[in-house]
């Protein structure tokens, strides 16, 4: 079993105040100290999650050449539809000086994955690249409809956040995220020879932290999912699947937000933990399906010290910066 905190989440939508609290209190002592938790009994029913992954799997079964009908943009400016494995390079670099040298490098191990972003249609600057309708007819209709629920989970996520922190207004997170800005990631990690993964010669995903304020990761059964233990940097302790939890993480820009006081934790993908990992001679890993939904502030959103995270021993340790800014500085580093 790992170590990650489970958080029962029922409590949180009951008119009992201190019940709420002690949800509020157990989400931020989790994410203060981990940085990542399970949420169950949330909002989300268990069919629409199975549905989630029904339809992930059924886009990813599409022939490549369907798949390429909403390929994502060239560059890292727009970040949705279609990547094929080795298109994104998962790294921690920040966008400085002599990048193309830097990039070339980083790019030398391929992520061995394939994924598909998707946004709010109302996003003008992040332009959505559905698929033909008759390729996958609903398709279009469900993701939309999930995106927006995924977003009704996580505003009560942040609602919880908000008070656990210690803010005077419960609503003072969700305010500043109208939802258009969130990203909705279907990945899938092919089957591929454990060698590959074993000798570091392709990963699946490489450890990061998240740039997202925060980050609702669903995931199936295959497990391979690792977070860096926050009291031995550099061991990682598996988060092995729960069947319909959220995961829950903290991402970059509200550990910045709170001062540090959140934590931004570093997670990877690896080698799936259960014994039928492997078959055949070539000891084949299994295939994993995951569903991240990043959230995200609005880009005009200036991402300044909350208030109850500083005070005249605990100044404020980065300079204010709007998320667009913030996301400018790191997507460039990415495609
Ligand atoms: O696939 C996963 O479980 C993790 C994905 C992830 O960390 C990410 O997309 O940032
Ligand atoms: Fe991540």
């Amino acid at each position: 079993m790992s170590n990650i905190p489970i958080v029962d989440f029922s409590a949180w939508n009951s008119s009992d105040t201190s019940a709420r609290l002690r949800v509020a209190k157990e989400l931020v002592k989790a994410s203060k100290e981990v940085g990542f938790v399970y949420i169950v009994n949330h909002a989300l029913p268990d069919a629409l999650l199975d549905e989630a992954f029904d339809w992930s799997r059924r886009f990813f079964a599409l022939s490549q050449e369907d798949k390429f009908k909403a390929p994502h943009p060239k560059g890292w400016a727009v970040h949705r539809g279609y990547s094929w494995p080795g298109l994104e390079k998962v790294s921690q670099a920040m966008s400085e000086e002599n990048d193309e040298e830097r990039i070339e490098k980083l790019r030398e191990v391929t992520d061995y994955k394939e994924s598909y972003d998707i946004g709010s249609d109302e996003n003008k600057d992040q332009p959505n690249q559905w698929i033909p309708e008759d390729l996958l007819p609903e398709f279009r209709v469900f993701m939309t409809r999930f995106y927006w629920e995924c977003f009704g989970a996580a505003s009560d996520i942040m609602r919880a956040l908000a008070v656990g922190i210690g803010l005077d207004d419960e609503e003072h997170l969700v305010k500043r995220h109208s939802g258009h800005n969130n990203q909705l990631r279907l990945l899938h990690y092919p089957p591929i020879p454990a060698g590959t993964l074993e000798s570091e010669a392709m990963s699946r995903m490489p450890a990061h932290t998240d740039w997202s304020s925060m980050t609702m990761l669903f995931q199936d059964d295959c497990g391979g999912l690792e977070v860096e233990d926050p009291s031995q940097p550099g061991t990682f302790i598996p988060a092995t699947p729960v069947k319909n939890a959220i995961i829950m993480n903290v991402g970059d820009l509200l550990q910045r937000w709170s001062n540090d006081y959140l934590r931004s934790t570093n997670h990877r993908v690896g080698l799936p933990r259960l014994s039928d990992r492997f078959t055949g001679a070539s000891r084949m890993t299994r295939e994993r399906y995951s569903i991240p939904y990043f959230l995200a502030p609005d880009p005009t959103t200036l991402i300044e010290c909350l208030p109850a995270c500083t005070n005249r021993d605990n100044p404020a340790k980065y300079e204010p910066i709007t998320q667009g800014d913030y996301n400018r500085m790191r997507a460039s580093m990415q495609y």
